[in-house]
């Protein structure tokens, strides 16, 4: 489109003026030698046809004055040569920042016409040229206009782009443009939204900031008006002119989403699902069928078995096998963290709730999990105080920060795990028993290593791969008597500590299958209780070997270890030395 394309209902109007003011008639040609405006007659008489050296001839003169049209210079090739029927022509060239854009035409048809624009040429001209200015004036603001409006359909379509909300406010705090994410935080759509104020969708606090202040937020963490849209982390700047606001330009992120993200970066990003669950005894495929079953709801699940028998591996084969797998696993172990700061951890807390919180406040482990899990590890070791709170956070769906009153709603599914007996005399006072019946809705118990004694050596194979691999070592499998003893010894580390006696030994070996020699001394030295029919002092003798062993895994063998040892079993140390000795221990 030529700009005088651009502007055709100007030029056209403007035509038909000067035509009316005049008694003449009127065309403008573009700079492709189009007509792009002209008066009635004009069109009757010639028609659309334009005769390009004859413009090209006016353009190289810049305006022109032809008293005798078809006898001219410039009509020599026109279809009109020698018998035109126009009497006279008044031509001037439009210039549009120096550029030619077109040609403007004033033509008559009778002697009467003529002689008076004859007499009038130089007023004509000016007239003509003021015309074309005014229609150069209306292309540069046409395209002005069109431009702005292909710049805020850029930036719209950019912001659109963003996975954050962004809103851009006037003087007033009133919303003026705002992408799609900002539209779904608010829930409210861009038609609805524009030209309310600020203050509907954040709190006064950021409208206070940003407008009464001009001051800049930098991630400032705030609860949307209606608490159910959830909290957000808002960062603005003030726009000022002339050192007064005129507007704010607001980034906002949505929290659940800055959780989901922290999580990411900061978990190993291995998924644990139940195919890493390995053995084929009856009894862990057992588990895993009834794992796999209760993952899809959200009932808590309590987990019981003993140190390293995998709880954590199944707290998150169940949080991936669930609808929950895109949101955040939480762990946190309830025994590791110091008793005053438990309150805080699970529920975060406000900004100056006690000495040394941190500016801003944090938010708990339960907030963080978002919609995700929270599996609370090792919780028999729960103070009794926080137990009681823990139940009411469970039985009520909400948790308040430390030195706060405003709920939050939880979302999580809980998992709990213990290797205590929660039910155990022991555990009588120590541990609530409403708050294990409301954790236990759906019991899980992984039985020991050395009661799934078919699972030790398709453990041991899968963990030999995994660390031969990874040390690039030759090692390819495990002899006959490192077989035997693994089965021999009773695993009370369970998965864990056969995992690391495999680690152990895949370090040691020189040659390419597991020795019994390479596996750590405590393994190795696990002796099988002698059969019954054993005479009685060989018995007595491997249990003799047995008791010493245990004592020295327990105390180490170390000199004052030993002394340990020779103490507990209330022999002298030299003694001790002798027996290992005679014992071949
Ligand atoms: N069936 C299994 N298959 C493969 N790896 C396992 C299995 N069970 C446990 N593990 C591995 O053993 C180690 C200990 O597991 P995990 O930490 O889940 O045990 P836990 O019962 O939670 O321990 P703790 O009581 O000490 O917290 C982990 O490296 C885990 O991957």
């Amino acid at each position: 489109m030529t700009r005088l394309q651009f502007v055709a209902d100007t030029a056209q109007h403007a035509t038909q003026a000067i035509a009316a003011a005049l008694g003449v008639d009127v065309a403008m040609i573009d700079d492709q030698f189009q007509l792009v405006a002209t008066s009635k007659t004009f069109l009757n008489k010639r028609g659309t046809d334009i005769n390009k050296s004859f413009v090209q001839k006016v353009n190289e003169t810049g305006s022109s004055v032809i008293p005798n049209p078809g006898h001219h210079e410039f009509c020599k090739g026109c279809k009109y040569e020698n018998n035109c029927p126009e009497t006279a022509e008044v031509i001037r060239t439009m210039k549009y920042d120096g550029e030619i854009i077109g040609v403007i035409l004033m033509v008559t048809y009778t002697q009467a016409q003529k002689e008076r624009i004859l007499a009038n040429t130089e007023v004509l001209l000016e007239f003509i040229g003021e015309m074309a200015d005014l229609i150069c004036k209306d292309i540069k603001l046409g395209e002005a206009m069109a431009n702005e409006k292909l710049v805020t359909k850029q930036l719209q379509t950019t912001m659109d782009f963003l996975d954050d909300g962004i809103i851009m406010v006037d003087r007033y705090g009133t919303i003026t443009q705002s992408n799609k994410t900002a539209q779904k935080m608010a829930d409210i759509n861009q038609k609805d939204w524009i030209n309310h104020s600020i203050r509907e969708f954040l709190p006064f606090q950021v409208y206070d900031f940003l407008i009464n202040q001009g001051r800049s937020l930098k991630r400032l963490e705030v609860s949307a008006q209606n608490p159910e849209k959830g909290k957000f982390l808002v960062s603005a700047d003030p726009i000022i002119v002339k050192e007064k606001v005129a507007g704010a330009v607001m980034h906002i992120e949505d929290m659940d989403q800055v959780h989901n993200q922290v999580y990411e970066y900061s978990q190993t990003q291995i998924r644990y699902s139940f195919d890493d669950i390995k053995g084929d005894s009856p009894e862990i495929r057992a588990v895993v069928n009834y794992a796999s079953q209760i993952s899809a709801n959200d009932s808590t699940i309590l987990i019981q078995g003993e140190s390293g028998t995998g709880k954590e591996l199944f707290a998150r084969a169940i949080h991936n096998h669930s609808p929950r797998r895109n949101a955040p696993f939480i762990p946190i172990n309830c025994a590791a963290i110091p008793e005053a700061l438990l309150e805080s951890e699970l529920f975060g807390y406000t900004d100056g709730a006690f000495t040394g919180a941190k500016k801003g406040g944090k938010p708990g482990k339960f907030e963080m999990a978002g919609k995700g899990t929270i599996f609370l590890d090792e919780i028999g070791d729960m103070p009794l105080h926080m137990q009681a709170k823990l139940l009411r956070v469970l039985q009520e769906k909400i948790v308040e920060r430390v030195g706060s009153v405003n709920p939050i709603p939880v979302k999580a599914r809980v998992i709990a795990a213990t290797n205590q007996n929660l039910e155990s005399r022991e555990y009588l006072h120590k541990f609530r028993r409403d708050l294990f019946f409301r954790l236990s809705v759906m019991p899980l118990t992984i039985p020991p290593l050395r009661e799934r004694k078919s699972d030790i050596l398709v453990l041991a194979e899968y963990f030999m791969k995994k660390y031969a691999a990874r040390f690039h070592s030759q090692v390819k499998g495990l002899d006959q008597k490192a077989r035997e003893q693994l089965l021999i010894h009773p695993w009370p580390g369970n998965v864990r500590e056969l995992e690391n006696a495999i680690e152990y030994a895949v370090n040691m070996e020189r040659s390419e299958k597991i020795t019994k020699a390479c596996l750590p001394a405590n393994v190795c030295q696990s002796i099988q209780l002698p059969p019954k029919e054993q005479g009685l002092m060989a018995r007595i003798k491997e249990y003799e070997r047995l008791i010493i062993v245990q004592s020295l895994e327990l105390h180490g063998s170390s000199v004052p270890g030993k002394k340990e040892v020779a103490r507990e079993l209330g022999i002298s140390l030299p003694t001790l030395y002798r027996r290992i000795k005679e014992l071949g221990i």
